[in-house]
């Protein structure tokens, strides 16, 4: 049986590609590969009484937070401070950013961003979830306490970004600026295996997501997208089909691997949009761009947008090209 490279010797080997490689991103790559094991071991077993429902406290975002939220937040939180070379952390499910004060932690120079589980309404009904990461280079002086400033940098200043995908198998996917690669975990070895190098988008898909639901919200641009996919054209083989999960990881990577769009637009419900820019939009589109799709606000390019709060929302269409720049035509028309 040929060997399959571990997601370890993966990171290893390809240190050298990276710009400042001194090891750190090694380090807090492979941190993100503890915690994600260790939330995948809660996930599988998300059935169970102690483990399912809800915490009981509002989030920042104004959501009552599953115990699974609260779980992987922490696992998160405790792995990269004890393993990753990190100065600090911004999480979806915390007001703040998190500033961690000992000496080698004021010396790093990387921050994360991370939604510790995405997808939280489908956790107890079984449906796949996942985690989402972004980290970049702090801009603040090595040494200092880390800022917000570090923190509210527009995406293409990222220096890697990924997801955990917990689904009927679990893989990681990341990419570090030189395209995307996925690795699926073999639960029996305790290992993650190179399943899926150089993850590329096709040019065009014939999927698309998005909750109908909120359809009389939408924009009128939106809506004649969606009416678009929706018309009969063999020779364009539309009409698409819809698939919408309720989980951004999943919808994104279905969409990555088969060919579709994501679709989450603003609407009278959502003024803003609902996806966070920093913890699900931007790390999405450097993935989405790194594998030759597109990552747009439905007006350019998402990750240009330079953020002003931590938790602010936007508006966010990705997948293959094709797709992103219909649904940009169609919005710029209703102007
Ligand atoms: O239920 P809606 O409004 O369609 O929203 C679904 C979207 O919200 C999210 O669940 C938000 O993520 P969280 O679960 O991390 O809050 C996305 O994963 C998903 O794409
Ligand atoms: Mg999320
Ligand atoms: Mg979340």
């Amino acid at each position: 049986m040929e060997r399959h490279t571990t997601l370890g010797e993966f990171i290893i080997k390809n240190q050298q590609d990276f710009p400042y490689a001194k090891g750190e991103l090694t380090a807090l790559l492979s941190a993100i590969r503890l915690a994600g094991k260790m939330v995948n071991q809660e996930i599988n077993k998300a059935g169970l009484a102690e483990i399912r429902g809800k915490a009981g406290n509002e989030n920042v975002q104004g959501e009552v937070q599953a115990k699974l939220d609260v779980l992987a937040n922490d696992m998160f939180i405790s792995t990269l401070r004890d393993r990753g070379d990190i100065c600090g952390l911004a999480s979806e499910e915390l007001e703040d950013f998190v500033v961690f004060n000992e000496d080698r932690h004021k010396n790093a120079n990387y921050v994360v961003l991370f939604d510790p589980l995405d997808g939280s309404s489908n956790i107890d009904v079984d449906i796949t979830v996942g985690t989402i990461f972004s980290i970049y280079r702090r801009i603040s002086p090595t040494g200092t306490p880390v800022t917000l400033e570090d923190f509210l940098q527009p995406g293409v200043n990222q220096v890697a970004a990924g997801y955990l995908i917990y689904g009927s198998s679990t893989m990681l996917v990341y990419t570090t600026g030189n395209g995307v690669h996925g690795f699926t975990f073999d639960p029996g070895i305790g290992s993650f295996f190179l399943s899926h190098p150089d993850i590329k988008f096709p040019e065009s898909g014939r999927i698309y997501s998005i909750n109908e639901g909120n359809y009389v919200h939408f924009p009128q641009g939106i809506k004649k997208f969606i009416r678009w996919t929706q018309e009969l054209d063999e020779a364009d083989k539309r009409p698409f089909t819809s698939r919408y999960t309720g989980s951004l990881v999943a919808d994104f990577h279905r969409n990555m691997l088969l060919g579709g769009v994501f679709l989450y637009p603003t609407g009278t419900t959502a003024p803003k949009g609902k996806l966070r820019l920093l913890y699900e939009c931007n790390p999405m589109a450097f993935i989405a761009e790194q594998a030759g799709g597109m990552a747009s606000d439905g007006y350019g390019r998402i990750m240009e947008r330079q953020p002003t709060e931590l938790h602010e929302r936007a508006p966010f269409f990705c997948g293959c090209k094709k797709e992103v720049e219909k649904i940009e035509w169609f919005l710029k028309q209703e102007d």
